[in-house]
């Protein structure tokens, strides 16, 4: 890999300041730039006019050995996002602030480990956030570390260290700016502000480390911080439909910045919101979603004709396709995550649905301290128990709360190596399960069962490459964690459907089976929301009741 050493030309000749709007412009139209091997006369002219372009260097490095990819430079090389013109201008910046010595600034706030990288006259242009600082993973710099990559994160559906391609992938789907997500690029960043760990492997020089860098947005709040009665219907929509589609785990209120807008008596709703933190999106199993907005009274507000149409317009396979090609390490369990919620979000439009209603019945309830799966999952285990011909009548019968207070404990036990025999005398009604061979067996179809799915058809050279960086664990071999090994999953019914307990996973069913479940899904769902139409409009009005 050669990189350009940038900062001794900028600062001793022409110092550097942040691109001109205009200049962001004309770098756009650079579509094949690889940022590490800059020539010379790029700099010369702050980064626009004689820029050579069409460098036909793969995206990633080919380095293997770790010692090759530290120096004592700050640098930075795309990785994922190659493609898209605002990324490419927002490395393009980034690199030419890092070449001239600009800052990278711990940030205070969330779990993970992030950074501000600002221009030499103190304005910030991107948001890094390196995949090992992740929330447990072992560079968290906020006492949250000590995991390997690849192992459950803090939700457990989405692995530790696979949160950047989320951020990536979250920017590519927000076709035309819709929800306004800033644009996102995975980068591999070297800077000597980076954390690292002090057991982990040192390497006498800068941390090199995969982070998505996402543009920086001027904010005075985050939605938390203000009413929510000041945000506009428009800018609470986008963000709804984009979270639906992408089963947003964490859309909390500090994941929302607002900018200050010039209030008045007649501006009331008028501000905008820009979502952030996409991170734990796209689940590889039907998760229980976060949605700050779900009782915001803008969700109750009906789509608007644009928004209709906008949603209409989606196409679940093409944004499945897109993913596939541009980010190679995504697994198909989410990638169909995607597309399931994709189809939900059509069809619950098209049936009326309001943001509120489609929301609520994507999330799970808690009802007398037991949670109760979503009218989405239960949907979809209804559509399982389809294919799978079971007969309801044959399977034992446990009851709801049983199960998840048996989910809760072994998921507890994960660390503490639980005795999964007593844990199975306190629930005799587990025995009964003549499927399941052994205590292994049966722990991973609680616990893991879809970081078993393959990725159907994908390359695998992304993830390796993430993986080769440091310490990644990979689903299928994490030793001490028995991921794998599943030969058979356990079933139970629970109120009449056959129910696959800890997660409804996509992602180990062939390409067949999983477009016979999509066909059957699709055809038990105009059922499913009209009885949620009904439900919900009930409730609406009970509530509305209780109000006189
Ligand atoms: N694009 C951005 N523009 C401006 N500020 C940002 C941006 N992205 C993140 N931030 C700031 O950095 C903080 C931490 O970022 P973020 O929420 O993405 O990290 P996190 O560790 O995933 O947080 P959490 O623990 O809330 O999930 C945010 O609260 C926000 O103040």
């Amino acid at each position: 890999m050669r990189f350009v050493q940038m900062a001794v030309v900028v600062d001793q000749h022409h110092g550097i300041k942040p691109l001109t709007r205009s200049q962001r412009c004309r770098l756009q139209s650079y579509t094949h730039l690889d940022y590490s091997i800059f020539p010379h006369s790029f700099i010369n002219t702050c980064g626009v006019a004689n820029i050579h372009k069409s460098f036909s260097t793969p995206c990633l490095s080919q380095t293997t050995a770790l010692e090759d990819d530290f120096d004592s430079n700050p640098r930075i090389e795309i990785v994922g996002g190659c493609r898209v013109p605002r990324v490419h201008a927002l490395v393009v910046e980034v690199a030419i602030a890092m070449a001239s010595g600009a800052d990278l600034l711990p940030v205070p706030s969330g779990l993970g480990g992030a950074y501000f990288l600002c221009s030499r006259n103190g304005d910030n242009i991107a948001v890094a956030k390196p995949i090992d600082e992740e929330p447990l993973a072992f560079n968290n710099p906020k006492g949250f570390g000590g995991r390997m990559l690849g192992q459950p994160g803090v939700k457990r559906s989405v692995r530790i260290g696979e949160s950047g391609i989320r951020e990536l992938a979250a920017y590519l789907l927000d076709h035309g700016g819709f929800a306004s997500v800033p644009p996102t690029a995975l980068v591999k960043i070297s800077h000597v502000a980076f954390r690292v760990n002090n057991n982990a492997a040192k390497i006498s020089a800068t941390p090199y480390k995969i982070a998505s860098l996402q543009r920086f947005v001027d904010h005075d709040f985050d939605a938390g911080e203000l009413g929510f009665s000041g945000f506009s219907i428009a800018s609470v929509h986008h963000i709804g439909i984009f979270d639906v589609r992408v089963l947003n785990l964490d859309r909390h209120a500090g994941n929302m910045l607002v900018k200050k807008y010039k209030q008045n008596k007649y501006a009331v709703g008028a501000a905008e919101l820009v979502p952030i933190d996409h991170g734990l999106c796209l689940p590889e199993w039907l998760d229980d979603p976060y949605f700050e907005w779900l009782h915001w009274p803008q969700a109750s507000i009906p789509f608007s004709e644009s928004e209709i149409e906008y949603i209409s317009n989606l196409n679940p396979s093409k944004d499945a396709e897109l993913l596939r090609t541009q980010i190679p390490s995504l697994r198909e369990a989410a990638i169909r995550v995607l597309v399931l919620c994709t189809i939900f979000l059509k069809r619950a439009t098209a049936a009326g649905l309001c943001l509120a209603d489609i929301g609520e019945m994507m999330t799970r309830q808690f009802c007398a301290g037991e949670e109760r799966l979503s009218t989405l999952e239960n949907l979809c285990l209804q559509v399982k128990a389809t294919m799978s011909g079971t007969d309801d009548k044959n399977r034992e019968t446990i009851g709801e709360g049983e199960i998840f207070q048996l989910q809760n404990d072994i998921k507890e036990s994960f660390d503490e190596n639980f005795d999964l025999p007593q844990l199975l005398q306190i629930y005799p009604g587990m025995s009964r399960f003549s499927s399941v061979g052994s205590i292994t067996e049966l722990t991973d179809a609680y616990i893991y069962p879809p970081f078993k799915e393959s990725n159907h058809g994908n390359d695998d050279s992304d993830s390796k490459n993430m993986k080769g960086n440091s310490g990644y664990v990979d689903g299928s071999t994490s030793g001490s964690h028995k991921v794998g090994g599943l030969t058979e999953r356990v079933s139970f019914s629970v109120n009449n459907f056959n129910c696959e307990t800890g997660a409804i996973s996509f992602g180990d069913m062939s390409k067949d089976e999983w477009d016979l479940f999509l066909d059957n899904f699709e055809k038990l769902l105009p059922d499913i929301l009209l009885k949620g139409t009904n439900y919900l409009s009930l409730k609406k009005r009970l509530r509305t009741s209780c109000k006189y």
